[in-house]
């Protein structure tokens, strides 16, 4: 299939220029000014639109089993839904369990994948110690394109890695040329708090954020980084909700240290009020972890995308029903954490970011794609239009507006966290692969159309 986007303003993450763009089968073949339609081809109109790389959310969760049940949204819906916002690239977790095999987890997740609409990646998560997991990290980086493992400080008595495994996994990880992240929160003094919370009665969502205050967070940030510190490997903190876990990384990246910080578009845009809401399912649709926190927190998130130590927006992606966040009607620790969002992180950002004087265009590049790419290790391929990148790209419509709600929405789970905002800014047309699969509303996703995107390791590049 031959696309021709005609006339639009290609945005990058360096710059931004008038030219049209061919793509030929799966790759962007040409981009410059007066290019000429090969007969045959399919001919969107861009005049008076952007034309950006395809987005990356580098943190979602399809088809997660996870506290008891499975997330509403699988490989297909899921990036269905993402490709219908204007993201057209996931990287997702394989989670192991503790003492599972790594190589049986990822083959396991490789086997949900097969239906995804859209390309997809993963990160692995160490969430044990043993010289197999020592083993199977290498192969997985030599042999299955995998170049980041993931460390989830909290989820005690589940997936959590203690500092041993830390410490082990971080120093392989290291040697293999991978990339290191975390979910940072001290999950032993979020059990002791849940504890003393259900302890005197106070059972309902609004003791959530109680469990999970920001020094939490950042004790645990602050540790990661410590770590890689000595250890003297790279880092990336997932969604990073709080000012002392952001002041943080500031401080360890103007020491030197090679530390990445990634911001959920739910934490730009929500704040902790939700909990306090007498609904249970609307206050329980918003349990997730870290928490939402106050304005003063969203406002210093915002400072970090914009200073350079905040580096991409995620969502975390990882839904659930009311009758699955019912689970913790009487216990709050028993509600599954995760909330939606893959089909709206770009719109909300242009429309908070971009609208608002935040973030130029071609910042807005940066923290949706080209700086995830660069972090994992898929850039120029993606995250760039150019020729010879992949042809995901979004013709954006800067003037086009949507109201956000769960009705409308192609995500599974029944509930929005953005419900009743309206955007401006919206993608008009989604190209992914090279083939159109979102074009003025009407969503072509196919299932089984997404590939998985090998990520190499990490080699320095020595002159000859
Ligand atoms: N974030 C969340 O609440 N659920 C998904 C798992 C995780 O990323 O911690
Ligand atoms: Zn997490
Ligand atoms: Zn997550």
């Amino acid at each position: 299939m031959t696309v021709f986007i005609r006339g639009g303003t290609v945005v990058n993450a360096d710059r931004a220029f008038r030219a049209d763009v061919l793509c030929d089968g799966d790759k962007i073949v040409a981009v410059g000014e007066q290019l000429e339609a090969p007969p045959g081809a399919q001919v969107i109109d861009a005049g008076g639109q952007y034309v950006l790389p395809g987005g990356i959310d580098p943190h979602t969760h399809m088809n997660l089993p996870f506290m008891g049940t499975v997330t509403a949204d699988d490989f297909f819906t899921g990036t269905a839904a993402g490709l219908a916002g204007g993201t057209t690239t996931i990287i997702d977790f394989v989670i192991p369990n503790p003492q599972q095999s790594l190589l049986e987890a990822y083959h396991q997740w490789r086997g949900w994948a097969a239906r995804a609409a859209g390309d997809y990646t993963f990160h692995v998560a160490i969430t044990w110690w043993s010289d197999l997991v020592h083993e199977e990290m290498g192969e997985l980086v030599r042999k299955h394109g995998v170049n980041s493992f993931k460390h989830f400080m909290a989820y005690k008595n589940a997936i959590m890695a203690d500092d041993e495994t830390l410490v082990k996994s971080f120093r392989r990880s290291l040697e293999l040329g991978a990339i290191p992240t975390v979910h940072a929160e001290n999950g032993e003094l979020v059990y002791q708090l849940q504890q003393d919370l259900l302890k005197q009665g106070l059972t309902g969502p609004s003791s959530h954020p109680l469990s999970r205050p920001p020094a939490v967070e950042a004790e645990a940030a602050n540790r990661a980084i410590a770590i890689a510190s000595v250890l003297h490997t790279p880092l990336y903190i997932v969604h990073v909700s709080c000012k002392e876990s952001l002041d943080a990384i500031t401080r360890a990246r103007a020491m030197g240290q090679r530390v990445y910080g990634e911001a959920l578009a739910g934490h730009l845009l929500i704040d902790d009020s939700v909990y306090q809401h007498p609904d249970f399912d609307f206050a329980a649709g918003h349990v997730m972890s870290p928490p939402f926190r106050s304005k003063e927190h969203q406002r210093a998130l915002w400072q970090g995308l914009q200073g350079g130590n905040l580096h991409t927006t995620a969502t975390d992606h990882c839904t659930f029903c009311a009758e699955q966040k019912g689970a913790g009607r009487n216990d709050f620790t028993k509600i599954p954490n995760g909330c939606g969002g893959v089909e709206d992180r770009m719109a909300v950002i242009w429309d908070e970011g971009v609208n608002k004087g935040l973030l130029t265009p071609s910042e807005f590049v940066r923290v949706t794609s080209a700086n995830a790419a660069q972090i994992f290790n898929i850039y120029p391929r993606k995250g760039l239009i150019a020729a010879g990148s992949d042809a995901d790209i979004v013709v954006w419509d800067p003037a086009g507006t949507r109201t956000i709600s769960q009705a409308t929405q192609h995500a599974k789970g029944g509930f929005n966290v953005f419900e009743g905002r309206t955007v401006k800014g919206i993608p008009s047309t989604t190209v992914a692969a090279g083939k159109l699969v979102f074009h003025r509303g009407e969503l072509m996703a196919v299932e089984g159309a997404g590939r998985h995107i090998d990520r190499p390791a990490f080699v320095p590049v020595c002159a000859g």
